[in-house]
């Protein structure tokens, strides 16, 4: 038996147009977002792709994504999940803080390591931070030695997989079409699991805002073939405009 699962990166937020670090700080989508997401849902039941069943973050970004796509394809009444376990990497103390200014101000290789190595962690977010999550009330069931300051790539793996096999697999297990709508660095997560891609080599590994990834799970869960997004074109060049953040002006 094939499982099916189907990945989603929320749409454009008001912090990517604004090309600034977002981690766990709990933006909007943007109104390219919102269209995104509709876009979205129009692929999934364009390819018949109509999930059971919907596992997202707990962050308004990912939440909104699944509700317009899950709209759009008459799915809004699938039952839901959320967890921090999807939420986006916390992006430490540059959470805030403008990407091409913070690439200028280090130089490429220290902002390359921040963004895409594996286990290099930006320097902790102070708890008096405008933008930290202490006190977030969306958090209050999390002991506070689980309410990340900063993470890596190492570390996001490290929460997201626990729920990965807890809650995904076995929803998956009973044949449904499962939906994750999660975030840029949560899904890569996930997909460096999933295509065991190496630690060195997901630093190439961009996944574009609004458009489904499609896999097709074994028994043991793991693809049968590589994730295929549903507008591979559109993909490849949302990847490369991810890619090029720190360049942007
Ligand atoms: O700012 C962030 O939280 C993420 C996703 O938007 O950015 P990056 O792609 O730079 O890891």
């Amino acid at each position: 038996m094939a499982y099916t699962l189907v990945l989603l990166r929320h749409g454009n937020s008001e912090w990517n147009q604004k090309n600034l670090f977002t981690g766990w700080v709990d933006v909007r989508l943007s109104e390219q977002g919102r269209a995104e997401a509709k876009r979205a849902g129009e692929l999934l039941a364009e390819s018949g792709l109509l999930p059971d069943v919907l596992h997202t973050s707990v962050l308004s970004r990912a939440i909104q994504t699944a509700d317009i796509a899950l709209d759009e394809a008459d799915r809004l009444w699938i039952p839901v999940r959320r967890s921090w376990r999807l939420n986006e990497r916390h992006y430490g103390a540059l959470q805030g803080l403008d990407k091409a200014e913070t690439q200028e101000k280090y130089g490429n290789e220290q902002f390359m390591l921040w963004r895409r190595s594996f286990d290099v962690p930006p320097p902790v977010l102070d708890d008096d931070s405008e933008w930290s999550q202490v006190g977030d009330p969306r958090y209050a069931d999390l002991a506070d030695s689980d309410l990340p300051r900063t993470e890596c790539l190492k570390d996001v793996i490290a929460r997201m997989l626990p729920y990965w096999q807890s809650d995904i697999i076995p929803d998956l297990e009973t044949g449904k079409t499962v939906l994750v709508t999660a975030h840029g660095n949560s899904l890569r997560a996930l997909v460096k699991h999933l295509e065991g891609i190496g630690d060195a080599d997901i630093a190439e590994l961009n996944i574009p805002t609004g458009i489904p990834l499609v896999y097709r799970l074994g028994d043991d869960f793991m693809p049968l073939a590589p994730g295929e997004y549903l507008d591979p074109e559109a993909a490849a060049a949302g990847a490369a405009a991810v890619a090029a953040q720190g360049d942007k002006k």
